[in-house]
Parts: structure tokens; C-alpha cells; sequence
């Protein structure tokens, strides 16, 4: 097969899933040749995305790379990749892979060793640091694949830096090493009976699960999600969290099985290149009723509200939404009361949330608080590449 040239950006050595470095490629593993440029040599911004199965990172990665991608091709599996690659490739902007690639035992063994998925001991953290640490830094590398239709460590795949970076999956912020290779990170925090609600939806409706298997595999999974999983969110620059609505009483939202909800979004102070949105006037508690002449609201209505907290031990700014929009066009009244939304023109959260009017979540909190997340991270990256450019980096030697 020809070589083909990839525009982005790379040096010609690859670290291998080994753990070894190769300075030119098969051409029959990897059929094109690997050139650099100038973004290389600004780093790749790296984001970090944790979160249980199930509990929406597809939805959110499909937020993000639509503000980050925009004008740049639609998000699609690296070129001439595996069938059961998990990666996305959104042009030359942003890369998104999966942490299930860094599976080291794979569906027999963990059965074989009686481990789950989200113990420590079925993955490989050395390997996901030390490739990480290379993309970051502008190398290649040649990261395995878990292969989720067949439960199978395949061949890996190779993934160029990208300018962005994100690492989604059950353990970007475990290992200390690989949290420190985060620009930003994000939790996701669904509660119980809504993580339920959700995965009984999709893997009933679409994987032709039972209820009885459901049930049994989110039990089998509790121990180590709140060992290992959970306790993530303590590093998380921005958690957006996902509780019962209080706008309903309690037996009635339960007969409503989630449906309407109330979403915090959690934001870290402190945090460079990081400025949390605001409602109405920074730093000050807000509740509002936005319902009236400029918001059409049925039952139960909606109530937004800003206000500072500790969070784990650190200070946060808080937003959180009750309820859900009828109108999403509507939307930009509430836009037009939030500040810091780091838009590029006014209307732009409003645009983005109806673009995307068909994703999970677009009429309530967890949608508007992913939307603006996506922006902040896109806001992020301008501000550390500006910073490169004012102030290169030296490289990093190449082996
Ligand atoms: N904001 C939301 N509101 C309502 N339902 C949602 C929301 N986000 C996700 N869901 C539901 O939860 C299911 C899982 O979402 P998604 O595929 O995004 O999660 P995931 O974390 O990527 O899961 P996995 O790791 O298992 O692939 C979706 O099929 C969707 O029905
Ligand atoms: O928690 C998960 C993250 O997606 C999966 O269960 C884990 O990756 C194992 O995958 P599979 O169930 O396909 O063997």
C-alpha cells in the first residue's frame, strides 16, 4: 500500500505498546508516513473526561468535539484504523481516545481473575503514562485497542498528537502520573437511580439486555466504582452532577423515572485558564425563577440558582438548573442572564444546544452545562496557545 501523509502534526518516532520506542513504522502496520509541524511543537492540550459506564461521556465528547471541531471534518476513527477502534479523530483539532484501550486483562481474563473492569489490576497504567506523557509532548504512539464487540486486546492503532487531546473513560485522574498530564479535567456525577434509569434505557432498548442482567452487573460493579471510580471527582476541575428533581415531590419524580432533573455544575476556583460562568453578578447566591414573558415553562417549571460552596475541600463557584426547557430557542434569555460563558458572539451556547437538539439531555442542565463546558475547554486552549506562541517551550529531545 502507499504511504500517505497525514497532516497532523508528529515526529517519525513512535512509542509502542511495548514500551519501546521505533523510529520509522511498518509500512504494513501503519501505511503512511507521519509528518511535523508547528502545532507539535505547541504541546498537545490534554483533557481528561472520567466517568462510569453509561453515564453519558459519548453525549458529552459529541458536545465537545462539535464546539472544538467546528469548520474541521466531522469526528471520525483515525484513517485506516481497526473496526473496533474506540478512538475519534475530529480533524487536526482534537483527538478523543478511549481509557478501555488500556485494558490489560481483557474480558476472559478478568473473569478468569474474577476483576472488574474498573479495578486498578485490569489496567495498564504505566503504559497509558507513558503514552500520554508522548502525545503530550509530540510524539506518536502506537496505543492498543480494546475491542468492545469482542472483548479482545487487538492490534494497536497509532495516534498522532492532536492540538486537543481527550481522554474519556473510568480512570483519566487514578493515577497520579497521568493527572498530571491533565490541562483540565471533568467528572461526570450521575446519581444512582438516574445512572440506573440510563442504563436501563440504552441497554434494554439497544443492546437487548434483561433488567434482571442490568440490575446485576451495576450491583457487581458498586464496590469498585465507589473504590476506584468515584472518589476521582476530588481532582476534577469541573463535575457536573445529575440528582432527582426538587421542583416534584419525591414519590411523584419517582413515577417519573428522572425525567426531569436538577444538574450542578461544580466549578473549581483557582484553576489556570479557567474562569467558572456566572449567573447574573460574580461571587454573589442567585435564585431564579426564569419563567414568565420571555420563557414558556409547564409544569414544573424551572429554577436556576449561583452560589459559592466547598466542594471536597476546595472552594467552588456552583450553577445549577431545576427543570427543563420547553422551548430550547428560548434558551437565550437565560444565555443572555450568564456571563463568562467564553462564547465567541452572542447566542452561541443557544446555537450550539439546538444544533444538537436530538442528544440526550438538551432540554435540561446537563446539556447546557456541557455545552458550556466545551466552550471553557476551547477558551483553555486558545489561552495556552497564545501563551506558547508569546513564550516557547524548548522541544523535547526526540530518541
Ligand atoms: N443527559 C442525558 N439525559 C438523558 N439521558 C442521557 C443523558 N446522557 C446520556 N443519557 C443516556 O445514557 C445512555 C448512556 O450515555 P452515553 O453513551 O453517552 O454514556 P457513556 O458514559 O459513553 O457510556 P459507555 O461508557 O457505556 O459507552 C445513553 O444511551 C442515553 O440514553
Ligand atoms: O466499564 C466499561 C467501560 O466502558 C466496560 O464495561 C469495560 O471497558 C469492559 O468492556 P466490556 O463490558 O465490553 O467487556
Amino acid at each position: 500500500m502507499a504511504a500517505r501523509s497525514l497532516s497532523s502534526p508528529c515526529t517519525t518516532t513512535i512509542l509502542l505498546s511495548s514500551g519501546r520506542w521505533r523510529r520509522t513504522m511498518r509500512a504494513a502496520a501503519f501505511p503512511f508516513r507521519v509528518s511535523c509541524s508547528a502545532a507539535a511543537a505547541r504541546g498537545t492540550v490534554v483533557i481528561g473526561l472520567a466517568a462510569d459506564s453509561g453515564c453519558g461521556k459519548t453525549t458529552f465528547v459529541r458536545r465537545l468535539t462539535s464546539v472544538l471541531g467546528a469548520g474541521t471534518a466531522a469526528a471520525a476513527p483515525p484513517w485506516g484504523g481497526n473496526p473496533g477502534s474506540n478512538t475519534l479523530v475530529v480533524g487536526d483539532a482534537a483527538t478523543v481516545i478511549c481509557l478501555d484501550d488500556y485494558h490489560s486483562l481483557d474480558r476472559a481474563g478478568r473473569k478468569e481473575r474474577g476483576v472488574t473492569a474498573l479495578d486498578p489490576r485490569a489496567n495498564d497504567f504505566d503504559l497509558m503514562y507513558r503514552q500520554l506523557k508522548a502525545i503530550k509532548e509530540g510524539r506518536a504512539v502506537a496505543k492498543p485497542i480494546y475491542n468492545h464487540a469482542t472483548g479482545l486486546l487487538d492490534p494497536p492503532e497509532l495516534i498522532t498528537p492532536p492540538k486537543i487531546l481527550v481522554v474519556e473513560g473510568l480512570h483519566p485522574m487514578y493515577d497520579e502520573r497521568v493527572r498530571g498530564l491533565l490541562d483540565f479535567s471533568i467528572y461526570l456525577d450521575i446519581s444512582s437511580d438516574i445512572k440506573f434509569a440510563w442504563k436501563i434505557q440504552r441497554d434494554m432498548a439497544e443492546r437487548g439486555h434483561s433488567l434482571e442482567s442490568i440490575k446485576a452487573s451495576i450491583e457487581a460493579r458498586k464496590p469498585d466504582f465507589d473504590a476506584y471510580i468515584d472518589p476521582q471527582k476530588q481532582y476534577a476541575d469541573a463535575v457536573i452532577e445529575v440528582l432527582p428533581t426538587r421542583l416534584i415531590a419525591a414519590a411523584a419524580a419517582d413515577d417519573d423515572e428522572g425525567k426531569v432533573l436538577r444538574v450542578k455544575l461544580i466549578m473549581k476556583e483557582g484553576v489556570e485558564h479557567f474562569a467558572p460562568a456566572y449567573l447574573f453578578d460574580e461571587g454573589s447566591t442567585i435564585s431564579w425563577i426564569p419563567c414568565g414573558r420571555k420563557l414558556s415553562c409547564s409544569y414544573p417549571g424551572i429554577k436556576l440558582s449561583y452560589f459559592p460552596d466547598t466542594y471536597l475541600g476546595h472552594e467552588v463557584s456552583v450553577l445549577e438548573m431545576d427543570g427543563k426547557f420547553d422551548k430550547l430557542d428560548e434558551l437565550i434569555y437565560v444565555e443572555s442572564h450568564l456571563s463568562n460563558l467564553s462564547t465567541k458572539y452572542y447566542g452561541e451556547v443557544t446555537q450550539q444546544m439546538l444544533k444538537h437538539a436530538d442528544f440526550p439531555g438538551s432540554n435540561n442542565g446537563t446539556g447546557l452545562f456541557q455545552t458550556i463546558v466545551g466552550l471553557k475547554i476551547r477558551d483553555l486552549y486558545e489561552q495556552v496557545v497564545a501563551e506558547r506562541v508569546a513564550s516557547p517551550p524548548a522541544l523535547a529531545a526526540v530518541a
